[in-house]
């Protein structure tokens, strides 16, 4: 847990970096620092392990005040990751990563075993890059040892100065991707900084927004995209917020239309007659298991009559999502596959479709429920309709 009670920064010539800052991020929480350049957030992020000072104010990291605490003993629990990544050059990847395992003591052969497994979660064979040294890399592969390294000793605590910050657009989703779902497993308690609104966005539980040295707004990105507290807020996240929310709200199974399904060893004409009885023209087609295979068209199923079976005649899905992605990546399979609706699984079971009418309720509700300050699914589907 990392906690700002009142802390200010005024630098020697006067600057005042930060003022009056309170807030907290949680265990396991990722709060993110947004805002334009200048506003303060790297300032913030650095008085955490003391490479710089606040002027006022105290920070507490796990609830003890830490202007008490070493500042190397303080590093050792805390990672940092930053845009340059900082490897030292003449070291191999295996040796960077092992850095602060082997500053703090452990043996040689456990820091290296331990480095090994921490390529390994961030993406990179051990055995093909662990030998090579940093000029050996690509760009994003660099950052990912950056985050191994961070992560080695196992820290409680991560700070990450614009760590994807270096890479193009679409290395640089990727790596907020995997960073996600390793985080999903290794709970760090993580602050954040970058001044991309997205990228803000799509990783924090919660965001700080930053004007001048102050925090203009501190709450989940959907509260920030459907409720700014500020006009500042509201021009710095930008008129396309509706279109923003698409990536951080989630598809939840309550979104999901039941359409007809047939399955795999079923007589065609069987599958052909039922669909016919209920005015469908295709059908979702699942195995003995309830997982998804295919579709199917009513239509085919209608001319091969009595011979043959629906796995026969059933085509693959490609327009699929998991469930709890965002509703962006259902939209963004729809337009790609030019479907008019993808098929929500849950591992490989079937559980529903989303439908673009769907899609558009999904994310009224989730505004409603910002608006109101309740969860989304209190939000009755009425309001949706009256809207
Ligand atoms: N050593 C320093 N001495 C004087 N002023 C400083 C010093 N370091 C930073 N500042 C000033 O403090 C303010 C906050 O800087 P900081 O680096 O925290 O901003 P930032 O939000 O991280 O910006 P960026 O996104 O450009 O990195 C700026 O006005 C900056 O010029």
């Amino acid at each position: 847990m990392i906690r700002f009670e009142q802390v200010g920064k005024v630098y020697p010539d006067g600057t005042t970096a930060v003022d009056e800052l309170s807030f907290e991020v949680a265990e396991g929480e990722l709060v993110t620092l947004v805002g334009p350049s200048g506003c303060g957030k790297t300032t913030t992020m650095m008085m955490v392990n003391r490479l710089i000072e606040p002027s006022s104010g105290r920070i507490l990291v796990d609830g003890e005040d830490i202007s008490g605490v070493d500042p190397v003993k303080l590093r050792r629990r805390i990672g940092y990751v930053i845009q340059q990544v900082g490897l030292f050059p003449h070291r191999t990847v295996l040796d960077n990563t092992a850095t602060v395992p082997a500053l703090v003591g452990w043996k040689r052969a456990r820091a290296r075993e331990r480095a090994a497994e921490l390529l390994d979660l961030v993406g990179l064979d051990p055995k093909t890059y662990g030998s090579r040294y940093p000029a050996q890399l690509s760009g994003g592969q660099r950052q990912r040892v950056g985050v191994a390294r961070a992560l080695a000793a196992d820290p409680p605590v991560l700070l990450m100065d614009e760590p994807f910050g270096a890479v193009d657009p679409v290395v640089r989703e990727r790596l907020q991707n995997e960073f996600l779902s390793l985080q999903a497993t290794v709970r760090k308690t993580v602050l954040m900084v970058t001044h991309d609104i997205e990228e803000a966005v799509r990783m924090g539980d919660r965001i700080a927004v930053y004007g001048a040295g102050r925090i203009e707004q501190f709450d989940t990105p959907g509260a920030v995209l459907g409720a700014p507290a500020t006009p500042y807020v509201a021009r710095f996240v930008g008129a396309d917020r509706g279109l923003k929310r698409l990536s951080v709200t989630t598809i939840e199974p309550e979104d999901l239309e039941e359409p007809p399904v047939a399955r795999l060893d079923e007589p065609a004409g069987r599958a052909a007659a039922r669909l016919g009885g209920a005015g469908a023209r295709w059908a979702v087609v699942l195995n003995g298991e309830g997982d998804l295979h295919g579709w199917v068209a009513a239509d085919a199923l209608r001319i091969a009559g009595e011979h043959g079976t629906v796995g026969e005649l059933a085509r693959r899905m490609d327009a699929w999502v998991p469930v709890g992605a965002p509703l962006k990546q259902a939209f963004s399979e729809m337009l790609q596959h030019d479907a008019g609706w993808v098929a929500v699984l849950d591992g490989s079971r079937f559980l529903g479709v989303l439908t673009p009418a769907k899609l558009h309720e999904a994310l009224r509700r989730s505004v409603d429920a910002d608006a109101r300050g309740v969860a989304r699914d209190e939000v009755p589907f009425d309001s949706v309709a009256d809207a």
